[in-house]
């Protein structure tokens, strides 16, 4: 199944409810056992989704919402596993993930097939898919294999590892860059103090935090911010307008995911503090 959400604009959002920031902004549901989730979003058409697959492999179908034919006829797709090893094929090729390892798909006619070595303890993929204009390799990235950041500090809460598998250096994309951020024991903070960058879309699906903690993802222009209060698993959006970061009331990791004009991660417009109102 394919579901849709469409962003509330920049003006819009300054009066819409909580709840309706949610139906706007954040992508819940995902992660079910046996099933594949897709959403699309009409922020640079990007799809967020997930596949859990027990006894037997789940499939991409097509659909006409994407113009009919393969999935990937026209798109390219990011995966990083969450959950225990598994395997997916993209047309001959197969491809292992362990937990934490990321999978470039990139465009073409072919199938694509996720699996979990063991129903018992499936893998868990997210995914993200963009529209390609062109075809690149399908590359697997191992977690040793990603590039690495470590950032921020213990003492304003924000000590934390930025990984790096699907960017330019590593894998060629048309405009997918995505990969997850750990944060150190007793850290809450992601990228704080916020940011925004014009030229580039991110959806930020929050993982490894406990049934009853939160993360209050923050939203919106930096003169009039909106709270999120996410549950584990779920996804915000964030356009291009949008800046973001977050805080946990308890431990999590996230992975972030970006498509629109440009791959250069460090591309920012960083919001002081002082700006946010
Ligand atoms: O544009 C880059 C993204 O927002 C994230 O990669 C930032 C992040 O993971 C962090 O600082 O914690
Ligand atoms: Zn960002």
């Amino acid at each position: 199944m394919l579901d849709r959400k469409f962003a509330a604009d920049q003006q819009r959002y300054r009066t819409m409810r909580n709840e309706e920031l949610r139906d706007s902004f954040v992508v819940n549901g995902l992660m079910r056992e046996g099933e594949l989730m897709l959403t699309l979003s009409d922020i640079d058409r990007g799809i967020v989704g997930s596949a859990v697959p027990t006894q037997t492999p789940l499939e991409f179908s097509s659909f006409d919402e994407l113009g009919g034919g393969a999935f990937t006829a026209r798109r390219e797709v990011g995966v990083i596993n969450i959950g225990g090893s598994g395997t997916i094929r993209v047309g001959e090729d197969a491809f292992a993930l362990d937990r934490l390892d990321s999978l470039y798909i990139g465009r073409g006619e072919h199938t694509v097939q996720f699996a979990s070595d063991d129903a018992a303890d499936p893998a868990r993929y997210y995914l993200v898919s963009y529209p390609a204009h062109t075809a690149y390799p399908s590359k697997l990235v191992k977690q040793a294999e990603a590039n690495r950041i470590d950032l921020g500090e213990k003492a304003t809460c924000n000590e934390r590892t930025i990984f790096q598998p699907l960017r330019p250096g590593i894998i060629e994309s048309c405009q997918l860059v995505m990969g997850f951020t750990s944060l150190a024991e007793g850290s809450v903070w992601n990228t704080f103090p916020p940011h925004t960058h014009d030229r580039r879309s991110e959806f930020y699906f929050y993982f490894d935090l406990s049934e009853e903690a939160r993360v209050f993802h923050f939203m919106g222009r930096p003169d009039e911010l909106k709270a999120l209060p996410l549950s584990n698993e779920e996804a915000a959006l964030s356009p291009s307008w949008s800046m973001h970061c977050g805080v946990g009331s308890g431990a999590y990791s996230f992975i972030w995911s970006m498509g629109g004009e440009n791959q250069e991660f460090d591309d920012m417009d960083h919001v002081p503090q002082a700006a946010l109102a």
